[in-house]
């Protein structure tokens, strides 16, 4: 015998929670089960808590920096990094803590702990127990992938989650992997005091973005003393009496870079191989990514996947986003779809990177005309008032259309920023828009009309 739900949804991660709480307010009875921290990456191991300590990070940065603003510190700046993991902790334990009450409170939702795996197409297993519903949703999220390199098994490492647990200041970190994890944690522990060097087997630092953002991007964490070796094209790990060794084989430098710890960032793996998947017939893709169509349904009707383990998007917005698709696809009627949504995200380094829609490389190889602006962050008067001057801005436009086509923003509130063109690309709008509008000053935003009136033709 099993319970019967209206709806099951596998996961607490960015979708799977508001979910369970629209369903339940339509009156549906929902099955929401979490094999480990309520609230999934974002919450425990992921967004919340790096950004808290990417906080921490600026704050003894900017302390650092005293003499620059005319203050002095009474001494060299310590680093408390017990107070900074409890501080990091609490921030984080309160969103677990209020994902968990909130689906608790729900009044039509069954919350049940334990590791869900299909056992048909209707059937989900968890604990001994067997539940069905006609509809199923998948939000199990994924986990820091752990690529055979030589001497992997030889070595111990960290990685996102494992970092969680560092109250400790490690003398020399050493990063594999120059994109979001391995820079936001790389500058986080530089400015907390440790060595660091970040080892990256592509050409350059986060290699989906355009060359010049690229380059800017290393030159803001060289100027703080982080080590860089790109091209590291045959990485292995090995014990060395001052820790770990990493042969990085680079076209130039040393061959070995000797750390104390080594954080792997590598890319994600999705939570797809345990689920019972075969059992109720969906499909994944060759990297195990479940597949789905423009509304999120997997090739099983009435078994949708939310989230990163679908590889539509990774990233705490576009799970959130999915739920909106879901959701307002089921529940209204409406017909709402991934393909509408355009890609934006932010690196959060410090300064950030804010970017929407395609990259000038990307821009390029459309083949369409475009126009594009770029402008130094050295001449907006808000960043010299901050002392922060370091990045660019760089817009795309479509030469016919005038609408945007994309935007970097690397600098002070570049993550915030960013959004003033998101809008207008969602709006369809002609740059001219932004160009005639009055904007505060003193803002980073005031200076978007006086850089659009610098396009010319991409070459
Ligand atoms: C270090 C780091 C920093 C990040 N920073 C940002 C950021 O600043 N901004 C941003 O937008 N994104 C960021 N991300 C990405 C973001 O965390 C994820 O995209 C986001 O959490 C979406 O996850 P999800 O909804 O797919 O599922 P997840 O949050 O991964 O949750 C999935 C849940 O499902 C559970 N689960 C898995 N399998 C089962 C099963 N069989 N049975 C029961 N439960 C199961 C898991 O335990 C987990 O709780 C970051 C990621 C990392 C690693
Ligand atoms: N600010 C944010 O929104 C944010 C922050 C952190 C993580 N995330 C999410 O988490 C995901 C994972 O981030 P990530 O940085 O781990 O992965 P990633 O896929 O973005 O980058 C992995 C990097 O590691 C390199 N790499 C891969 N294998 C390697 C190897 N064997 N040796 C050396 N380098 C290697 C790749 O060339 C790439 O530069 C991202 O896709 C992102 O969506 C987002």
């Amino acid at each position: 015998m099993s319970r019967h739900f209206d709806a099951i949804i596998i996961g607490t991660g960015q979708a799977g929670p508001s979910l369970a709480a629209r369903f339940s307010d339509a009156g549906m009875s929902v099955a929401i089960i979490e094999r480990n921290k309520f609230g999934g990456t974002c919450v425990n191991t992921g967004c919340i808590p790096t950004k808290t300590l990417v906080a921490s990070a600026y704050a003894a940065h900017v302390a650092c920096r005293g003499a620059d603003y005319g203050f002095t510190t009474g001494g060299a700046v310590q680093v408390d990094m017990k107070r900074i993991k409890a501080r990091k902790d609490a921030v984080s334990g309160k969103s677990n803590k209020g994902v968990e009450e909130w689906l608790r409170g729900l009044k039509n939702c069954t919350v049940i702990q334990g590791h869900a795996r299909f056992r048909s197409a209707r059937t989900v297993s968890v604990n001994d127990e067997l539940l069905d519903a006609d509809r199923i949703f998948i939000n199990v999220g994924g986990r820091a992938s752990v690529p055979e390199l030589p001497g992997i098994h030889d070595v111990p490492f960290l990685n996102n989650s494992s970092m969680m647990d560092v109250d400790f200041l490690p003398k020399h970190l050493v990063v594999v992997g120059g994109s979001y994890v391995g820079l936001e944690f790389g500058q986080i522990y530089r400015r907390f005091g440790s060595e660091v060097t970040v080892i990256e087997m592509g050409p350059r630092l986060v290699g989906r973005e355009d060359e010049d953002v690229s380059q800017s991007v290393r030159e803001i964490l060289e100027a703080e003393g982080i080590k860089i070796r790109t091209d590291a094209k045959c990485i292995s790990l090995s014990k060395h009496e001052g820790g770990i060794a990493v042969g990085v084989d680079c076209e130039d430098g040393e061959p070995e870079v000797i750390g104390t710890h080594v954080l792997l960032a590598v890319g994600r793996t999705p939570n797809t191989q345990d689920l019972g998947l075969d059992q109720a017939g969906v499909a994944t893709d060759a990297r195990g990514y479940i597949t789905v169509d423009d509304h999120l349904q997997t090739s099983v009707p009435g078994i949708w996947a939310l989230g990163d383990c679908n590889g539509r998007g990774a990233f705490t917005h576009t799970s959130y986003n999915d739920y909106e698709i879901v959701a307002d696809n089921l529940l209204n009627g409406d017909h709402r779809r991934v393909s509408d949504r355009i890609q934006t995200y932010a690196l959060y380094t410090d300064p950030p990177l804010g970017r929407c829609g395609m990259t000038e490389n990307e821009v390029r190889k459309s083949g369409r005309k475009a126009l594009v602006a770029k402008y130094p962050m050295s001449r907006v008067s808000r960043a010299v008032e901050k002392g922060e001057t370091q990045g660019l801005i760089k817009l795309l436009v479509d030469a016919e259309t005038k609408q945007f086509l994309g935007a970097a923003i690397l600098g002070t509130g570049g993550d915030e920023v960013v959004h003033v063109l998101l809008d207008m690309m969602y709006a369809k709008a002609p740059y001219t828009v932004v160009q005639r509008a009055m904007h505060i000053h003193p803002t980073v935003s005031e200076y978007l009309p006086t850089i659009l009136g610098k396009l010319e033709p991409l070459k």
